[in-house]
């Protein structure tokens, strides 16, 4: 308010020295003026610069806070939901936050705020040079409508151009992540292509939407003009008339491009106010989805691993029932196999028992503890799980092996790589525990990853190991190296193997099939291998005979 009354200034100026200095001749009137505007115009330039900062922090405020809570957010959304969205997808949200923190701190914002000037100085108007009022009013009018007019993307409140370059983002970083298969399976053109017609369809709308934004903000600055000629006109007629001064038609001539200004900025900021109203609304969704419960207060001792299903259906949100009223018990102790056909649902329910999905009906309980109550960084320390799929993050091997447990020294680290067979290949290296791989573990190869992958498991030390396939890309030897530990490991952990694998499943005390049907059945090997493989248990022991004479417990596993 008070930078609108201060806009004031230069009108008032004006009208006073044609008042009283040019008809009058007072130079001392003038000097005495001049001054006081000059410390006028200082106190507007302190307080433009605090509004500009207090918007400034305003929008770094937004920034940070959302940005806290989308990250905290994100990390604390159960695994269904966070698979639904793709990386891209997650990557423009964060984006999305820097079209609000744009609308709070740019020129809209401004314009929205000088909008009180208008109406200050519509009222001056009226005071000082009231034949001309009608002339800007009906200019405001016009400058209104036409602002509304432009802004088709608020009032649907959809930006067309923001869906498709949301798409084309997605095909991009799609591509990106297959760059290599592409490469391999030769059919890069097919997939440019479709990258190519998403591509022209976001620069065709972007071109066109930005055409109309030029168009407006020519047409305001003409119009602008436009009316400045009008007001002069009827100025000049109601001067001739002896309704008002010259010097208030000057004054008011700069009033009416204070009244009209605020307005016709409008037209060429709508963008920025659509963006930030799209992008608050698909945060706000994302916000308010459900989290994971918090960690307890309360730490409840470490359990022995001992597994109950009560009823256990789960269905994933497309509707595809993968489990239906299971009930089984598992552990504690004890190397425990997950077998079936591919699809069948053994990753489903391995992620079940690791807490990483919630059953739709029914309860799982590990000791005598209702799962449901523990949050994941509960359950992760007790629930350690290897899955099919994992990420290994760039930069020295050593650092992401702390990363999984920052307090274990380096002889716990060695201990864990031995323990997978990663410490022979890594002493290998030029570069050792330091050598730096690149995004995804780039530079190893995936049975090599595949053994970081266990290290990182086993420095966690947690009560259940959930392996999924966790021997599907190891050479014979290393499998049998594996088997040997995972035989020890299982004395006092609960291991649970999900795997193809009949040298694995014949080393397991219990076996269960999970059928495609939402059905598991269980057994002993002596039971359950021939139904399965057509071989006895004794002959599949046989097959994996490496791994079932493991000798004494290792000095290394007795130390985790
Ligand atoms: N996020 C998901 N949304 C919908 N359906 C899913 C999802 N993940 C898996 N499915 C479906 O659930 C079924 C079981 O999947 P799951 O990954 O548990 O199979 P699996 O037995 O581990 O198979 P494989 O041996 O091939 O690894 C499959 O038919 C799959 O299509």
């Amino acid at each position: 308010m008070p930078i609108s009354l201060l806009g004031l200034l230069p009108s008032i100026f004006l009208l006073q020295v044609y008042n009283r200095v040019i008809s009058r001749g007072g130079t001392a009137t003038l000097t005495a003026m001049v001054a006081g505007v000059l410390c006028f115009l200082s106190l507007e330039l302190w307080l433009r610069r605090r509004r500009a900062r207090a918007l400034r922090e305003a929008g770094a405020t937004i920034d940070r806070e959302v940005t806290q809570a989308l990250m905290n957010g994100m990390l604390r959304h159960p695994l269904l939901t966070l698979e639904r969205r793709s990386a891209s997808q997650w990557l423009q949200l964060f984006r999305d936050i820097g079209a609000m923190r744009s609308c709070v701190s740019g020129g809209l914002a401004a314009s929205l705020l000088d909008l009180p000037m208008a109406l200050i100085a519509l009222v001056v108007v009226g005071i000082i040079a009231w034949p001309v009022l009608p002339v800007i009013l009906v200019a405001m009018l016009i400058l209104s409508v036409l602002a509304w007019w432009w802004a088709d993307e608020v009032r649907s409140a959809r930006v067309v151009e923001i869906d498709q370059a949301r798409q084309l983002d997605r095909g991009t970083a799609e591509i990106c992540n297959a760059r290599a298969t592409l490469k391999v399976l030769g059919f890069d053109d097919a997939a440019k292509q479709s990258w190519q017609s998403g591509y022209d369809r976001w620069l065709a709308e972007s071109f066109r939407k930005n055409g109309e934004m030029e168009n407006a903000k020519e047409t305001s600055h003409v119009l602008l003009t436009f009316f400045s000629v009008a007001v002069i006109t009827v100025g000049a007629l109601a001067i001739n008339a002896q309704w008002m001064s010259i010097g208030s038609l000057m004054a008011v001539n700069l009033l009416s491009g204070k009244a009209l200004g605020p307005i016709a900025q409008l037209a060429s900021n709508w963008r920025s106010l659509a963006r930030a109203n799209e992008a608050t609304v698909r945060l706000q969704a994302v916000l308010e989805e459900p989290l994971e419960p918090e960690a307890q207060t309360l730490e409840p001792p470490r359990p022995r691993g001992a597994f109950r299903l009560e009823q256990v259906s789960f269905h994933y949100p497309s509707g595809h029932l993968a489990l239906e009223e299971v009930s089984l018990q598992l552990g504690p102790g004890g190397i425990h196999a997950i077998l079936g056909r591919n699809g069948a649902g053994k990753s489903t329910l391995a992620k079940l028992l690791a807490g990483l999905y919630q059953p739709t009906q029914g309860s799982i309980f590990i000791d005598e503890y209702d799962m449901a109550q523990f949050s994941r960084r509960d359950l992760g320390r007790w629930v350690g799980c290897l899955p099919q799929q994992s990420y290994w993050f760039s930069g020295p091997i050593i650092d992401a092996l702390r990363m999984v447990n920052p307090e274990a020294d380096s002889n716990k680290i060695f201990v864990a790589c031995q323990l997978s067979g990663a410490h022979s290949f890594i002493s290998r290296l030029p570069g050792g525990y330091q050598t730096v791989l690149g995004e995804g573990g780039a530079g190893l190869s995936a049975g090599e990853l595949r053994k970081l992958g266990l290290a990182q498991l086993f420095l966690r030390n947690p009560s259940v190991l959930i392996l999924d396939e966790p021997s599907s890309d190891l050479d014979f030897e290393s499998e049998t190296a594996l088997l040997q530990t995972l035989q020890q490991i299982a004395v006092k952990h609960t291991v649970i193997v999900v795997t193809h694998s009949l040298r694995v499943a014949s080393l397991a005390q219990h076996i269960y099939h999970v059928r495609g049907d939402g059905q598991v059945d269980h057994g002993t090997p002596e039971k359950m291998l021939p139904e399965l493989f057509g071989v006895a248990r004794n002959a599949a022991t046989a097959e994996g005979a490496a791994a079932t004479s493991a000798p004494a417990l290792k000095q290394e596993v007795v130390s985790i």
